[in-house]
């Protein structure tokens, strides 16, 4: 029997393919629950923003249930807990193990991560009992921590997008056009992107004016339509964008302060999008796998120089891969073309007529000898227990590594 899927169900399944090949998940049936909670959360956050519109044509989107009514509320909450009944998520309420924020969905031991929720990022209420909940030792092997960072973009229980303004056809076709294509919007299903592009504001900026001044609190992140930009540190100019571009990211995902003075060096045409709505968006998505590699990058002695800036991008460029006991990583002679970090598990490095040579785990790194040098493997590195890996292209490595690369060189085991 040949079954035909609706084509919204084809590229409902195309995203998840492509999450799992991404993620390549140990745990698939965790994850997939984990996923399919986020995109129901993320759909029903954009039908809510679009409440109102609904209302107006007399549709009810989230109706109030028995429930709902019969527990003596505050004005404030009840509203809030209209939709959060629908939102309501028994993978995440009830899970005290669950994360499906920092690493998109997988839920690998290794890479657990509970991240604390801001203050103004707090789920309110916390009403239980609308959903059947999981057993409570679901998922109770997995590790969890706690880092200081704020990373929790993907609870939508009560949050409504404050800036949300349908665009008009004309404002959607510049957008279309100048953005687009930007990696940003890329990883967004359709939902979530109409969602980003309706809280888009617009700003024109004046040639010489100061957009973000470095040390200040973070608040927009912005996309450039039209017109250039300088970036400085401390004063000295580090980088230049234009059109298609994005900055503003950094304060917003680590909650820090600026990272440098953004100013327009030609008048320019800005779409501005709000911290929360960055927060609860782009993070999950576009911004993954800085989530993902965050930690990593941050606790690798070798990379103690880079800035934030620095490893944000680094963690672009990175990709995941996961070895088997036994299995070959890198054979001495072979062309180089990557380099690894380890993200957790074991290797050995050997050598033809000299068995192993060294030991490596959790957070070494190998591969470095034959990119710096130009020269062919000079060992063969084997998984000796399930290993994760976060693996750098040559291009990257060159161009990405930055100061990190006068410490692999200092280290280089082969000049010794
Ligand atoms: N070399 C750099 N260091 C820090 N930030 C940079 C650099 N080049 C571009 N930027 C951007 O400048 C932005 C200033 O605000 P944020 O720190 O939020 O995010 C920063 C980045 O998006």
């Amino acid at each position: 029997m040949v079954f035909s899927l609706s084509k919204e169900s084809q590229a409902e399944l195309q995203l998840f393919q492509n999450e799992i090949a991404a993620a390549n998940p140990s745990d698939l049936l965790q994850f997939s629950a984990n996923y399919f909670n986020q995109r129901l959360e993320q759909q029903r956050a954009f039908l809510k923003a679009r409440e109102p519109e609904f209302r107006a044509k007399n549709i009810v989107l989230f109706p109030e249930t028995d429930e709902s009514l019969s527990r003596p509320q505050s004005a404030q909450s009840q509203s809030r807990s209209r939709s959060s009944v629908m939102f309501k998520s028994p993978f995440v309420n009830e899970d005290p193990h669950s994360n499906v924020f920092k690493n998109g969905f997988d839920m690998d031991p290794h890479e657990q991560d509970a991240h604390q929720l801001s203050q103004d990022e707090q789920p309110h209420g916390g009403e239980k009992g609308s959903t059947p909940p999981l057993p409570m030792h679901f998922n109770a092997q997995r590790r969890t921590s706690v880092s200081g960072e704020t990373l929790q973009p993907n609870n939508f229980d009560d949050w409504t997008p404050d800036h949300y303004k349908e665009k008009s056809e004309q404002q959607l076709e510049r957008l279309e056009k100048s953005i687009g294509n930007n990696f940003l919007f890329n990883k967004l299903d359709s939902d979530s992107k109409r969602l980003v592009i309706n809280c888009l504001e617009e700003k024109s900026v004046r040639n010489g004016s100061t957009i973000i001044k470095q040390g200040d609190q973070g608040d927009y992140f912005y996309v450039v339509e039209q017109g250039t930009v300088d970036f400085y540190v401390n004063d000295n100019k580090v980088n230049s964008s234009g059109p298609g571009s994005s900055f503003g990211e950094l304060a917003l995902m680590y909650n820090s302060p600026r990272a440098a003075t953004v100013v327009a060096t030609s008048d320019c045409l800005l779409w501005a999008l709000d911290r929360l709505t960055f927060r609860k968006i782009l993070l999950g998505s576009s911004f993954k796998k800085r989530l993902m590699y965050d930690d990593l990058l941050k606790t690798m002695p070798v990379l103690k120089s880079l800035t934030t800036y620095d490893r944000a991008k680094l963690a672009d460029a990175l990709d995941t891969k996961i070895y088997q006991p036994g299995e070959t990583i890198i054979r001495e002679g072979d062309q180089g073309e990557n380099f690894y970090l380890i993200e957790y598990g074991a290797v050995d490095v050997s050598k033809e007529g000299q068995g192993v040579i060294n030991k490596l785990k959790d957070h070494d790194y190998f591969g470095e000898v034959a990119l710096l040098n130009d020269l062919p493997r000079q060992a063969t590195v084997t998984a000796t227990k399930r290993t994760k890996v976060a693996t750098l292209g040559k291009s990257g490595f060159q161009r990405l590594l930055g100061p990190a690369v006068d410490v692999l060189k200092l280290n280089d085991p082969t000049r010794h």
